[in-house]
């Protein structure tokens, strides 16, 4: 289910105006989901994460765009493009759900970017990152996030949206 950017799969709102969008952003080895070490990260799919995400996005009046890559930079210039569109006719991104991988635990620079577009993120991790090796204990991530959700597999998608989405309207 992973959308080009820029595509809004829960259309506008029935009055027609852009739904506002929350961006989930998956990082390396998450398009393995549901085959990769299953005892760890069980048998749902992306797809299944992303399903959640969306269906989440619709109850809130929200639209959902995902997007996965392996590449540190391509997750980068998606999360700078976002940058202060909160506004902007086609909606804008409100809120970023990111399950950054294995780069949570080694990336500077996607924290630098999404210090720099200040849009608030919730990170999620299906696995409980804390019961594992020591070197998942540290996330580059998580003194900036939103919030933090670990260890709930899947459903944690779409709760990170629900979570966003109820806190966007309140700031508004
Ligand atoms: O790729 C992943 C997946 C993960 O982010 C999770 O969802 O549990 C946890 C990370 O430590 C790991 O590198």
């Amino acid at each position: 289910m992973t959308n080009p950017p820029g595509s809004t799969p829960t259309g506008p709102s029935p009055s027609g105006a852009p739904l506002p969008r929350i961006l989930v952003l998956n990082g390396p080895n998450l398009n393995l989901l549901g085959t990769r070490e299953p005892a760890l990260y069980g048998h749902d799919t992306l797809a299944d994460a992303e399903r959640l995400a969306v269906e989440a996005g619709a109850r809130a009046g929200f639209a959902v765009e995902c997007l996965q890559s392996n590449h540190e930079g391509v997750l980068i210039d998606r999360i700078q493009a976002a940058r202060g569109t909160a506004g902007e006719a086609d909606g804008g991104i409100a809120g970023i759900v990111l399950n950054a991988g294995g780069l949570t635990h080694t990336s500077v620079a996607l924290r630098d970017a999404l210090a720099a577009v200040a849009i608030p993120f919730v990170e999620v991790h299906v696995s409980n990152v804390h019961a594992r090796e020591p070197f998942r204990h540290h996330s580059f991530l998580s003194a900036i996030a939103s919030a933090v959700i670990v260890g709930a597999g899947i459903a944690g998608y779409g709760w990170a949206v629900e979570l966003l989405a109820r806190r966007t309207a309140t700031a508004s």
